[in-house]
């Protein structure tokens, strides 16, 4: 990595949704984090074309310095980078509706990251993430890869197997939204006014200590709001996503989640896991979360990257910026600059939680320094936490077992033992189609 000047950074998955207000967030943060260049990547050209050329617009008037290229070649996407954010959806949104409608139609959570959408998404992931760690280490021998790719858990299981000694880092904003709102609901200005212990895998964790500076306890205070809203702000006047029905129930319903274990906080997505009866009932099989991105986000960024194309000028763009963004500012910081920030991140157990398998990627806090994440110990986890963690990180490591052993048996067990799915007939059906639906992404199981 170039310490001495400023940092060369490729955005790989330059077509996401997300892109733009990762730049506008890396502009913003150009004092704290400076930037020599910028290189957006994607296998699909047209696609990461609009965004791009928005892009250069947004980069043009506001940091004409800053050197720009997007490419679909990997040697000028990853040639001379420090560091590389990674954000693909392989197969994109078209093969999200189904991952999503293949386990709904029967009667089964149909969802981007839990249960067996998420384990087919999973196995499509693997082979994008590696292709570009294998870039990267062949253009860009010195860089970190800052990887949030979902599903996360599934991806950076894969990647211990498969790249162990890459530098490669797989995180997740879900913990860092919702720490917002708890900072909202406790009275503080942001999340970094707290100090918080945390532990699961990811999309699937609890705090179990929330402090303020001073060390008070804000467990109590936060406790008391979320038993009777969740993490819905609404009460607060605060709420941010009130045009999207779907995240607002997810925050709401956070409150049954706790019920069900009133000595910690629960992340949102154990909806899924634990009241999948709830989460099938509520969800509509013929429009689900992935039309609702394709006709929300998706076309909300492009309608707005064309204007920016058409006007010429992105002065008065709504584009805006996000917390996925800042976070992954402040994770470059601390590598780059050694800054040992305590941040969550998906890291191999070895021991930090006592009595989980000290292979599994455990989700925890870690201070971050030029050396990477030293992880914190948690310590003993508690019954109810400890079986859910096994039983899922089994699904998880099944997944990946079978993906490089090509094994359809595992898979079919990876499936049975999701906490989402009940017999193992049913799993066989929803797995057969899946395959059939996943035959350009997955291996040729045997
Ligand atoms: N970790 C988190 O908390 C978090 C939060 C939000 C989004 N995400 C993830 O970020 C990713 C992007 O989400 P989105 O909704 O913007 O998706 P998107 O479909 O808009 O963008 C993904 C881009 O990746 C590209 N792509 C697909 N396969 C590729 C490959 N093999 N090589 C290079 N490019 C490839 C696509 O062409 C597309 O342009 C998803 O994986 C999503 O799950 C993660
Ligand atoms: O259904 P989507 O595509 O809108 O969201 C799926 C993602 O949800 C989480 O990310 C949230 C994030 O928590 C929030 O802060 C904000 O940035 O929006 C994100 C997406 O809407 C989750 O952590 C991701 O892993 C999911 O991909
Ligand atoms: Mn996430």
């Amino acid at each position: 990595m170039n310490k001495k000047n400023a940092f060369s950074i490729s955005i790989a998955g330059g077509g996401s949704t997300y892109t733009p207000e990762i730049i506008l967030m890396l502009l913003e943060n150009l004092d704290r984090f400076p930037i020599r260049k910028i290189i957006f990547y994607d296998n699909d050209y047209e696609r990461q074309k609009l965004v791009a050329d928005a892009c250069e617009i947004i980069l043009r008037e506001r940091a004409p310095e800053i050197e720009f290229l997007s490419t679909t070649n990997p040697k000028d996407g990853f040639t001379d980078i420090d560091f590389v954010m990674a954000h693909i959806r392989v197969g994109k949104y078209e093969m999200r509706e189904k991952d999503e409608k293949i386990p709904l139609e029967h009667g089964i959570v149909g969802q981007e990251t839990c249960g067996p959408g998420g384990i087919a998404y999973g196995l499509r992931s693997i082979t994008g993430v590696v292709e570009l760690i294998d870039y990267m280490e062949e253009y860009s021998p010195n860089a970190w890869m800052l990887n949030y790719s979902n599903p996360a858990s599934i991806v950076a299981e894969g990647v211990r197997v498969l790249r162990p000694d890459s530098k490669v880092l797989n995180i997740c904003d879900m913990p860092i939204d919702i720490e917002e709102r708890m900072a909202v609901i406790a009275g503080l200005e942001s999340r970094k006014d707290m100090t918080v212990r945390y532990y699961g895998l990811n999309h699937f964790g609890w705090w179990d200590d929330i402090r303020d500076k001073d060390g008070n306890d804000l467990m109590p205070v936060i406790k008391k709001y979320v038993l009777e809203n969740g993490y819905n702000l609404e009460l607060l006047n605060k709420e941010v996503r009130l045009n999207d029905p779907d995240w607002l129930d997810t925050y709401r319903f956070a409150k049954e989640v706790y019920r069900l274990d009133t000595e910690t906080l629960p992340t949102t997505y154990f909806k899924y896991y634990l009241f999948s009866d709830y989460a099938v009932k509520h969800t509509d099989k013929n429009y689900t979360r992935a039309n609702q991105v394709m006709d929300g986000r998706e076309k909300r960024v492009f309608d707005e990257c064309s204007t920016i194309v058409e006007k010429n000028t992105a002065k008065e763009t709504n584009l805006e910026i996000g917390v996925h963004a800042s976070y992954i500012v402040d994770l470059a910081r601390a590598l780059a600059f050694n800054t040992h920030e305590r941040m969550l991140l998906i890291v191999e157990n070895k021991g930090a939680i006592c009595g989980v398998d000290p292979t599994a990627m455990v989700e925890i806090p870690c201070i971050v320094g030029a050396n990477g994440p030293e992880p914190l110990s948690i310590g003993e986890i508690p019954t109810f936490q400890r079986g859910l963690i096994q039983q899922q990180l089994a699904v998880e490591k099944l997944a990946v077992e079978a993906y490089v052993e090509e094994s359809y048996q595992k898979l079919w067990q990876a499936l049975t033992l999701s906490r989402t799915m009940g017999d193992a007939d049913l799993a066989k059906v929803i797995l057969d189609e899946l395959i059939e639906a996943n035959i350009d992404y997955w291996p040729n199981l045997k």
